[in-house]
């Protein structure tokens, strides 16, 4: 087994835990060079991820690891992409140690959030694995990118909320908020298809789950060139709140009828008044969307 270099960026919410020590001090026991860099506040993320992408040749780091939540992957997957000059690839794989309380994009790898040293591990053995990633208006996400009702949801959820309940706080919010529930009203184009109407959601999905475990996107695949858009029209006729309750509850399946899914390489959404869309769950609002993919962008190690 070759022996790493893991440059592993640590969010600070998280840099007391024992497990993570654990992980790290058992990790450089098999042999591998660890470096960990811890961030304080907002935008010490990006600038770390930079200075790893600048230090990669002369430090031989092998793996940049993205220890966070859903977060902290994407606010690392978008620096470096900033990052990049022209058509260049990046300089090292990445691995992601899933300590959010969503982890979304960790889960839907098939990472164990409770086993912080069997994640680590996987950083260090296992082989990278081409991965697409996805832009909206120039800026990436890596899992799924969500508009309307889920969107303000997954952002406007409380942090303590978060840490106590997990990824159950996105549901309670959810709940919280069904009596301000409106629809979006937009125009959705891709390659071969166009829809206009009502919509309570929109998910372009990369990866297969978002919002604590919903499967917006259950059959994407993250190294198929392609995004899954899944549509939840607003119902006509239906209680909303039943049918946002059986998404949450059983995901797609609990109203495949209503739902609108394609697979496509790029969509454009355009809306009345500027929409909220999360990507990875950080925040945009625009009234014109410009959803790509960008087919095995990166090297991603995972299971
Ligand atoms: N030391 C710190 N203390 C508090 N917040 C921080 C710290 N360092 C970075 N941040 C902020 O943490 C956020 C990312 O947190 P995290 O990775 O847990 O994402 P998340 O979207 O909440 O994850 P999940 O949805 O999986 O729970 C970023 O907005 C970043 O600015």
């Amino acid at each position: 087994m070759s022996k790493q270099h893991l440059r592993v960026i640590l969010n600070g919410k998280a840099a007391l835990r024992d497990d993570v020590r654990r992980a790290v001090d058992a990790v450089r026991k098999m042999g591998h060079t660890v470096s960990v860099r811890v961030t304080w506040e907002a935008g010490d993320t990006q600038r770390l991820a930079l200075e790893a992408l600048d230090e990669a040749a002369e430090d031989q780091i092998s793996t940049l690891v993205a220890a966070g939540g859903d977060g902290t992957v994407n606010e690392i997957v978008a620096a470096l992409l900033d990052g990049l000059q022209g058509d260049k690839t990046l300089p090292f794989e990445l691995a992601v140690l899933p300590l959010g309380t969503a982890n979304d994009f960790a889960r839907g790898v098939g990472l164990d959030p409770s086993d912080i040293l069997g994640c680590l591990r996987f950083a260090a053995r296992c082989q990278p694995k081409p991965t697409d990633v996805g832009s909206v208006n120039g800026r990436a996400f890596i899992n799924m990118a969500t508009g309307g009702f889920g969107a303000s949801v997954t952002s406007e959820t409380d942090p303590n909320l978060k840490r106590v309940l997990g990824g159950a706080a996105y549901l309670f919010t959810g709940l919280h908020r069904f009596s301000e529930l409106a629809s979006s009203h937009g125009a959705i184009s891709a390659e071969d298809f166009s829809w206009r109407g009502d919509f309570l959601a929109i998910a372009v999905g990369n990866g297969k789950q978002a919002g604590g475990g919903v499967e917006l996107c259950p059959d994407a695949l993250l190294d198929d060139g392609f995004l899954d858009l899944t549509i939840v029209p607003y119902p006509r006729g239906d209680d909303v709140a039943d049918l946002l309750g059986r998404l949450i509850e059983y995901g797609p399946d609990g109203l495949r009828d209503s739902l609108i899914m394609r697979r496509v390489k790029a969509v454009i959404i355009e809306t009345d008044k500027p929409l909220q869309f999360n990507l990875d769950g950080e925040p945009i609002h625009d009234t014109r969307l410009e959803v790509s993919v960008l087919p095995k962008k990166i090297g991603f190690r995972r299971p």
